[in-house]
């Protein structure tokens, strides 16, 4: 295996740079691990939305993973935006080889209320995709969607995070809780124990990309041997400090500002 930790993110792009792979792929860089992409969908969007969305032919994506497998040893991977059951299929077949961790930004519907992937693929994510994660990271809509009913607290998001280990078969759950009201708590369950991640919620609305760039991270920590809440612990102080210096580019939601981060000691 590379001495260097190497990582691969299997996703749809933004041309703004703020979400996606690209927000991975800068992800990874700062945070000193190697790389590498599969694009799942090429997705005209910017700060305000989602103009239009190009799906990669299934054979497409089979080819990219192929390319890169075949090729370079890796250490960990994640997946965010799969937006077709075809191609959740051809990921899970391709992914099924692998043996190392598997981190799932189940991405469904964009800031800007934009839906990413089609409504039936849904249910094959949480039956056939999660069950092979080492970790997935639901926002509250997106856990709301896998377990089928209300979260509204923090004592919701513990059993949401148990129950989607314990019924629907990930390896653990970090559910993040960016979308309810005061500080902004995540909720980790790795299977035995329950960690709870806190920060000051930052009053701002750009905040583009934080799903993927929190992944990312955790997926760089992990890759860098850190264990499951070691890493939450370092991806949250990272997207933390990656959101207090988010800044207003373009006409919407601004992006997170990882260039920032080299100043802080959050790496
Ligand atoms: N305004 C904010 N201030 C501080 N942390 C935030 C804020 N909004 C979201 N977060 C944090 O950013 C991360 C991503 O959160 P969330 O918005 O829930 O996911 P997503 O981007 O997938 O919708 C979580 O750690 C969440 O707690
Ligand atoms: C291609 C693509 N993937 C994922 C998202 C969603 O990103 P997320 O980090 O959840 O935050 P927003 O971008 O929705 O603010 C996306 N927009 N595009």
């Amino acid at each position: 295996m590379n001495k260097i930790p190497c990582v691969l993110t299997i996703a749809g792009t933004d041309p703004s740079g703020g979400a996606g792979i690209q927000a991975d792929l800068k992800t990874f860089q700062e945070l000193q691990t190697y790389g590498m992409s599969v694009i799942t969908s090429v997705v005209a969007q910017n700060t305000t939305g989602v103009r239009q969305v190009h799906h990669q032919p299934v054979e497409m994506i089979e080819e990219q993973l192929d390319a890169v497998i075949s090729d370079i040893p890796f250490h960990a991977f994640k997946t965010g935006m799969i937006a077709t059951i075809d191609m959740m299929r051809s990921v899970a077949r391709k992914v099924s080889e692998l043996d190392i961790p598997f981190i799932m930004d189940p991405v469904m519907v964009a800031k800007s209320g934009d839906p990413l992937i089609a409504s039936d693929a849904r249910s094959y994510l949480r039956e056939e995709l999660l069950p092979m994660t080492t970790l997935i990271t639901p926002n509250i809509p997106e856990a709301e969607d896998i377990i089928g009913w209300k979260i509204e607290d923090t004592e919701a998001m513990q059993t949401a995070a148990k129950e989607i280990v314990h019924t629907y078969g990930a390896g653990g759950a970090l559910v993040k809780g960016g979308h309810l009201e005061g500080k902004a708590i995540d909720i980790l369950y790795d299977g035995e124990n329950v960690n709870s991640f806190e920060a000051e919620r930052i009053d701002t609305k750009h905040t583009h990309g934080t799903g993927c760039t929190y992944s990312a991270a955790i997926t760089a920590y992990i890759s860098r041997g850190e264990t499951l809440p070691e890493a939450v612990e370092k991806g949250k102080n990272f997207v933390t400090a990656a959101i207090r210096d988010s800044f207003p580019l373009g006409h919407g939601s601004g992006p997170t500002n990882h260039w920032a981060l080299r100043q802080e000691k959050v790496r």
